[in-house]
């Protein structure tokens, strides 16, 4: 029996697919589950996802999604995430204004409308989502076809990944079907179930199937699913996390255990020009830091805001060179000699897949360019934060 107490596979539509990170997130949380259909436009993500998982559609437009059409799928989970641009302050917050949200009150005004509403919806979208018109359409849907709902504003940092990517949740469940977690109208900042590590005998206990088990170090109850899926995460990274623990963003593992080795650097220097112009705005890391920006679809291209970049050379200290740096006049051409001395790079694409929590099996289509590997990979979710709440929406 699934963990959401259905005999059958559950039926996924996913819409706004992108690179399939909601279906990789699926097959990740061992729920049983077919996809009965997947939407997207953008030929790139599709060329990804169909490399991923071959014999899938081809390009959909949600816009196109027919009242009967969306019957005849009758999913159990919608799992999406729609255009963020329009709740971006680069994309100029105009929310339903903004063309890009049409298809999303599309969907609303279908959902609506069904006679039989998805048993679960799980959505994923940036946070300032939380305060649009578009997210206030939605709840009034939620409202109208009897849905309970969680919102979160979560970021893998809270999982122990040195990797910040803020993000709005929202889990939604027909009445009829329990959450295993309190729900409230607040929205959480912290997963509020348990996350700690427990030890080896604590996991094997048995769970009383009428009470929901709390934990004794954080007193949060215990999602079993959720307990084995980080357990195997960080077990994966580094034996040593076996350990009791309050929680896993106290674990906080460094960028070494998400860097590739043995990879020809030279394509991801930072060009001259991009040092001597914006050397003042970059993130540095190195590979001991705990943590890295998040990485959007402008990583590579564009400089500010887009990402962190890694200090290559490990012998020298960036304050230090930063300091000799302040010394020198602003044309002085030892300048961009310093700056090349710290060898910063970009982080690879699959240095991202990694710290966004890509299962090793993902990989993208030798075809695809660097930019193009960046753009869709800034456009996708954190695996393990969309795993985890998948789980929780499936558990009872
Ligand atoms: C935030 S991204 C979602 C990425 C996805 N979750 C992933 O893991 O890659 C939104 C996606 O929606 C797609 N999209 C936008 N409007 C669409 C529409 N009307 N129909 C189908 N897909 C659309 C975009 O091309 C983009 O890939």
């Amino acid at each position: 029996m699934q963990a959401n107490g259905m005999q059958q596979p559950l039926r996924i539509l996913e819409l706004y697919s992108g690179i399939g990170g909601m279906r990789v997130a699926a097959k990740e949380s061992g729920l049983q589950f077919d996809i009965v259909g997947s939407y997207e436009i953008n030929t790139t993500a599709l060329e990804v996802y169909q490399h991923n998982f071959p014999k899938t559609p081809k390009a959909y437009n949600i816009m196109g999604l027919t009242l009967d059409h969306l019957e005849s799928l009758s999913p159990d989970v919608i799992m999406m995430s729609p255009p963020c641009q329009p709740f971006t302050r680069q994309g100029l917050k105009r929310d339903v204004e903004d063309t890009r949200t049409s298809s999303l009150l599309h969907l609303i005004s279908l959902l609506e409308k069904l006679s039989h509403p998805p048993k679960m919806i799980l959505l994923e979208n940036v946070a300032g989502f939380e305060k649009s018109l578009a997210r206030e359409q939605l709840m009034e849907m939620l409202r109208s076809k009897n849905y309970v709902w969680q919102e979160f504003l979560l970021s893998p940092t809270e999982f122990g990944i040195p990797n910040s990517r803020l993000r709005y949740y929202l889990l939604a469940k027909q009445q009829l079907y329990p959450f295993c977690l309190d729900v409230s109208n607040e929205i959480k900042e912290e997963l509020t179930a348990c996350l700690c590590i427990r030890r080896e005998r604590d996991i094997q206990a048995p769970v009383l199937p009428d009470a929901r088990e709390i934990c004794a170090n954080c007193g949060k109850p215990v999602i079993n699913s959720l307990q084995n899926l980080l357990r195997d995460f960080h077990g994966n990274i580094n034996n040593e996390l076996h350990q009791p623990r309050k929680s896993y963003s106290d674990l906080s593992l460094s960028l070494s255990s998400f860097m590739e080795s043995d990879i020809n650097v030279e394509p991801y220097l930072l060009k001259d020009k991009v040092l001597s112009k914006y050397c003042m705005i970059l993130d540095i890391v190195d590979r001991e830091s705990k943590r890295s920006c998040c990485f959007t679809k402008g990583y590579g291209h564009y400089v500010e805001g887009t990402g962190s970049v890694i200090k290559g050379n490990s012998d020298l200290d960036v304050d230090e060179v930063y300091n000799k740096l302040s010394r020198l006049e602003l044309g002085d051409p030892k300048r961009l000699d310093l700056l090349k001395q710290l060898k910063f790079r970009y982080f690879t694409a699959s240095e991202i897949l990694r710290l966004m929590c890509f299962p090793k099996w993902f990989s993208f289509p030798p075809s695809l360019t660097m930019k193009q590997k960046y753009r869709v990979l800034g456009n996708s979710i954190n695996i393990l934060v969309v795993t985890s709440l998948l789980l929780i929406l499936c558990e009872r």
